[in-house]
C-alpha cells in the first residue's frame, strides 16, 4: 500500500466483500483454539504468559475459609509479591499503557480482590499522579508506588457525592503564608467515602478538593495527601473509619476519610492544568472551571478501560466453566446439558457477546495507546458505554452460567458463585453505568444537534425474513444503527420541543434538560444501541483481519451476537414496523441454526473451543466441574 487511501480504499473494499457474502451455515463448526488464543491476545503476549506462570505459585491459590482480616492480609501479601517481580511500572501508565493493562488484566484471573487493590494503588492513584502531576511527583512518588512502599488510594467520592464528582465539597485552601494547602472536611456528607486501601493500609491518596485561592474558587483540584507515615500511623488531623465487611471484595480494606486542617506543601498539588505559585498566583490554560475538570477526569479513562477488561474476564472465566461442564455432563440418560435449547440459549448469546466485547476493547485500548488529542472524545465516549454494557452483560451472563452448572454453580470451590459476588460492584464504581450510559447518548445527541440531524427513514419490514436476510450483515448492521439514530432522533426532538417552548436561553437549557431526565429510560436504550451498533461493526473487521481459518467460527459468532442483540429489541421493532412477525419468526430459526453449529460434536463442540480460544489458563480456571464433574 503506498498510501493511506490505499489503505482506506482496500478496507472498504474488504468489508463491502463481506456484507451480504450469504450465510456460511455448516453442521458445524472447527476451531483451533490454540489459534484462536493467539488471535484473540492483541498484545504483550509474552508478558502476559510471564504473569500467567508467576500465578502458580502456591500464593495465589484460592482459600476460601478465611475471615476478611485474613482475605485483606493476603491479599497485600499477594499484591507484594506481585510487585517484587517488577512485571511492570507504573511509569507505562504514560508511556506503554498497553503493557500498563495487560500486566493488570493478568490478576483478575487470580482474584478480584488482588486486581481491585492492585488496580486502586496502580491505576488510581499511581496514574493519577503519571497522568495529572509533573516531574516532581513522578519523581517524589512513582517509586514509592512501584515498589509498594507508598500503597496508594484514590479520594474521589464523598458520602454525599458519588455520581456528582463536581459536587463534592471537601476544601482546599491555599495559604501563602506557609506555602501549604489546607484540606478540610467541611461536614459528615463531605468525609471521602469507600476509599479503597483506606482502611488499613494506605499511606497516600490522591484526593479531590475544592480549590480556593486569594478568596477565588477554582473548581476541585487533586493533591497528593499523606494518610499514615511510613511506620503506618494516621498523619495530624486524618481520621479514618475501617468500612468493614462488604457484600463482595473483602480482600479490599475500604475506608470513610475525614480532613481536619491537614497540610499539604504546595508542590504536592497535581499540576499538569493548572498550578499556584508561591505567592498564591493560580493559573491554568483552561480557563473555565467544568472544563478543566473535564479535562482532569477525561484523562483518567484507563480505570474504566480495566474496570470493562474484568467484566469480559469475568464473563470469559464463567462461560469457560459453564460451558465445558454442559458439554460434558448427561442428565435423563445421555443427554448432555448442552443439547437443550434452553441451555444454549443462556450461554451461547453471552459467548458471542464475550468476543464481541473483547474486540471491541481492542479497539479502545488501541486508541488509548495511540495517545492522539483528537480521539479524546471517542475515548470518553466508547470507555464509559463499553464499561456499563461490559460490566451489566457480565452480571447476566454470570448468573446464567451459574444457574447453568446447576447445584455445582452454587458450589464455591466451582468459582462462579464467589466471582459473582466480589465483582458484583463493577456496575457501580467507576462510574455508575446508567451515569455512563447518559455519557454516550449525550454525545450523539450533541453531534446530531450539531448536524441538524433528522429522524431516520424506517427500514422496510421483511428484511430478515428474506432468504438470507438473518445472513446478511447489512441487514443486521442497518437495523441495529436504525435503532440508535431512531431513539437518539426521539430524545432530540422531545428536547428541542421542549426548549422552543421556553424564553431566553437559560430557560431553553433548562427546559432541555429536563426534558433529557424525563427520557432517561431511552437515554439508557441509546447507550445499548450504540455499543451494539459498535461491537457489531468492529466485530466484523475482526473477521475480516482474522486467519481464514478462524473466519467461519467468527462469523457465526459475530451473526449470533447481532441477531441476538436484535430479538432482545424485537419490541421496538415490531413497533417502529421496521420488523414484523415473520422477522421475529426468521431471527428465533437463525438463533436455533447457530446453536446447532456450535454445539454440534457435544465435549468437542466448537462453543467449548471457543472458550479454550479466550485463554484462561487450567490453573486459574480451577473450578472442577471445568475438568471432571465427577472429581469434584
Ligand atoms: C466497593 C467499592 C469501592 C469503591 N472504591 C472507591 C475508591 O477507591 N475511590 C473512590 O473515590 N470511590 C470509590 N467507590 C465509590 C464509587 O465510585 C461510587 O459508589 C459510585 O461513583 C456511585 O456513587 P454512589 O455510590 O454515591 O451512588 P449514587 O450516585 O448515589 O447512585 C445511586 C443510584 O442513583 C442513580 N443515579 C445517580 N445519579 C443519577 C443520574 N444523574 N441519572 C440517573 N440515575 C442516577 C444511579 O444510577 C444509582 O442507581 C467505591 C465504591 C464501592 C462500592
Amino acid at each position: 500500500m503506498s498510501s493511506n487511501t490505499d489503505v482506506a480504499a482496500e478496507r472498504v473494499a474488504v468489508l463491502a466483500r463481506q456484507l451480504c457474502a450469504g450465510s456460511a451455515s455448516a453442521l458445524s463448526l472447527s476451531v483451533d483454539s490454540k489459534q484462536m488464543r493467539e488471535f484473540m491476545t492483541h498484545d504483550n503476549r509474552q508478558l502476559r504468559d510471564a504473569i500467567f506462570e508467576f500465578l502458580k505459585d502456591d500464593l495465589y491459590k484460592p482459600n476460601l475459609y478465611q475471615g476478611m482480616m485474613e482475605f485483606r492480609e493476603q491479599t497485600l501479601q499477594r499484591l507484594k509479591k506481585f510487585v517484587g517481580q517488577r512485571f511492570f511500572s507504573v511509569r507505562d501508565y504514560n508511556s506503554d499503557p498497553r503493557r500498563f493493562i495487560a500486566a493488570l488484566e493478568c490478576l483478575m484471573y487470580a482474584d478480584y480482590s488482588l486486581a481491585i487493590k492492585a488496580g486502586v494503588h496502580f491505576t488510581l492513584c499511581g496514574g493519577t499522579i503519571a497522568k495529572l502531576g509533573t516531574a516532581y511527583h513522578h519523581n517524589k512518588y512513582l517509586p514509592g508506588v512501584d515498589d509498594l512502599s507508598l500503597p496508594g488510594c484514590f479520594g474521589m467520592t464523598e458520602l454525599g457525592h458519588g455520581s456528582n464528582v463536581m459536587g463534592i465539597e471537601t476544601t482546599a485552601v491555599y495559604d501563602a503564608a506557609s506555602k501549604e494547602f489546607v484540606i478540610n472536611t467541611p461536614n459528615d456528607e463531605a468525609s471521602k467515602y469507600w476509599i479503597g486501601g483506606s482502611g488499613q493500609h494506605g499511606k497516600i491518596c490522591t484526593v479531590f478538593a475544592q480549590l480556593t485561592v486569594n478568596g477565588q474558587w477554582q473548581g476541585p483540584h487533586v493533591f497528593v495527601v499523606r494518610l499514615r507515615d511510613d511506620g503506618g500511623r494516621l498523619m495530624p488531623g486524618v481520621r479514618i473509619q475501617d468500612q468493614g465487611p462488604k457484600m463482595g471484595l473483602n480482600g479490599v480494606d475500604n475506608g470513610r476519610i475525614w480532613f481536619d486542617n491537614v497540610r499539604v506543601p504546595r508542590e504536592d498539588m497535581l499540576d499538569a492544568f493548572a498550578s499556584v505559585s508561591a505567592d498564591g498566583v493560580y493559573s491554568s490554560s483552561i480557563p473555565s472551571v467544568s472544563a478543566r475538570f473535564g479535562t482532569v477526569v477525561g484523562g483518567l479513562t484507563t480505570g474504566r478501560v480495566l474496570i470493562a477488561s474484568g467484566g469480559i474476564d469475568g464473563a470469559k472465566l464463567a462461560l469457560t466453566i459453564a460451558v465445558r461442564y454442559s458439554c460434558a455432563r448427561t442428565q435423563f440418560g445421555d443427554r448432555y446439558i448442552m443439547e437443550y435449547v434452553t441451555q444454549q440459549a443462556r450461554l451461547l448469546p453471552p459467548l458471542a457477546q464475550t468476543y464481541a466485547y473483547h474486540f471491541a476493547l481492542g479497539h479502545l485500548k488501541s486508541l488509548v495507546a495511540a495517545k492522539k488529542a483528537s480521539d479524546a472524545k471517542t475515548i470518553h465516549v466508547l470507555s464509559s458505554g463499553l464499561k456499563a454494557a461490559a460490566t451489566w452483560g457480565r452480571v447476566e451472563a454470570m448468573q446464567d452460567c451459574r444457574e447453568c452448572c446447576g447445584g455445582m454453580g452454587f458450589l464455591a470451590a466451582n468459582k462462579i458463585g464467589p466471582l459473582m459476588t466480589d465483582m458484583n460492584v463493577d456496575v457501580t464504581f467507576e462510574g455508575d453505568n446508567t451515569v455512563m450510559m447518559q455519557q454516550v447518548a449525550r454525545a450523539l445527541l450533541e453531534e446530531r444537534a450539531a448536524a441538524r440531524g433528522t429522524a431516520p427513514a424506517t427500514p422496510a419490514a421483511g428484511a430478515l425474513a428474506a432468504p438470507g436476510g438473518t445472513a446478511c450483515a447489512r441487514t443486521l448492521a442497518g437495523l441495529l444503527a436504525y435503532r440508535e439514530a431512531a431513539l437518539v432522533s426521539q430524545v432530540a426532538e422531545d428536547m428541542a420541543a421542549a426548549a422552543s417552548r421556553a424564553d431566553g436561553a437559560a430557560a431553553k437549557a433548562a427546559a432541555s434538560a429536563a426534558a433529557f431526565d424525563r427520557n432517561l429510560d431511552l437515554v439508557v436504550q441509546i447507550g445499548w444501541a450504540s455499543m451494539e451498533k459498535f461491537c457489531y461493526s468492529n466485530f466484523l473487521k475482526e473477521v475480516e483481519r482474522a486467519p481464514p481459518a478462524l473466519q467461519p467460527p467468527l462469523a457465526a459468532l459475530a451473526r449470533l451476537y447481532a441477531v441476538s442483540r436484535l430479538q432482545r429489541a424485537a419490541a421496538f421493532y415490531l413497533a417502529a414496523g421496521a420488523a414484523n412477525r415473520a422477522d421475529v419468526a426468521a431471527l428465533r430459526a437463525a438463533a436455533a441454526d447457530l446453536y446447532g453449529q456450535l454445539t454440534a460434536g457435544g465435549p468437542r463442540c466448537a462453543a467449548v473451543a471457543l472458550c479454550d480460544g479466550f485463554g484462561v489458563p487450567d490453573h486459574l480456571l480451577q473450578a472442577p466441574i471445568a475438568f471432571d464433574w465427577r472429581k469434584v
